[in-house]
């Protein structure tokens, strides 16, 4: 699958994921080369970071665009080494258009926490309203906590299989690893770094204060 996208639209897809990644760095949330950034640009097509390229200083030489098999679409770049974890998004779920992936100091430590087969449910926290469809502090946010691996064909199947049962939940954890996120569109999947930034801080500090 290759084919042509819109080049406008491509031009602000990279814009915002150079101003996400400025944002995302300067929280302390992408340091170094981790992360990787992408946004929609068609109904087949994605811009995504190439790989490797330091997350606090992206231009648009670091973005590229890939079809929907993570192939490379008119660039000799390499993507992003977890461009399958991203497109699997797009595939599965036509209404997102924006998906991000941090490697925070506590997404990373949180999901080392949590017992092998268990996920992180956030519960009764006010701040669940900052993702998209949640209006009550009343519902659960699930996130899975899926084994690291190199292999991410591998991997982008789990993630499948998971967003079909979970079609509703905003992003999953990959142990000692970082958190995945989408959204809509680029503000509102930001928006969901930000509160999984801030869950994730109450859950680690309320084990803190328990002991
Ligand atoms: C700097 S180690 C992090 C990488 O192994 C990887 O997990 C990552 O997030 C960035 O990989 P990249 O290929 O640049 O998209
Ligand atoms: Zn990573």
């Amino acid at each position: 699958m290759t084919g042509s996208f819109d080049v406008t639209r491509y031009s602000r897809a990279a814009g915002e994921i150079c101003r996400a990644g400025q944002f995302l760095y300067q929280r302390g949330w992408s340091p170094a080369t981790s992360s990787n950034y992408s946004s929609r640009v068609s109904d087949r097509h994605v811009a995504i970071t190439v790989s490797g390229r330091r997350k606090g200083q992206l231009t648009g030489a670091d973005i590229m665009v890939v079809d929907l098999d993570g192939s490379p679409v008119q660039s000799d770049c390499r993507p992003s080494a977890e461009t399958l974890l991203h497109t699997v998004i797009y595939r599965d779920r036509p209404d997102i258009g924006a998906v991000l992936h941090t490697h925070s100091v506590k997404a990373t430590v949180l999901s080392r926490l949590v017992a092998e087969g268990e996920a992180v449910v956030l519960e009764d926290y006010e701040l669940q309203k900052a993702f998209a469809g949640v209006d009550t502090h009343e519902g659960r946010v699930t996130v899975p906590v899926f084994a690291n691996t190199q292999d991410m064909t591998s991997l982008a199947a789990d993630t499948s299989r998971w967003l079909a049962d979970n079609p509703g939940q905003p992003g999953y954890l990959i142990r000692g690893h970082g958190l995945y996120t989408w959204g809509r569109d680029m503000p509102e999947c930001l928006r969901h770094v930000e509160a999984f930034e801030f869950l994730f801080e109450c859950e680690l500090e309320t084990m803190r204060v328990r002991g």
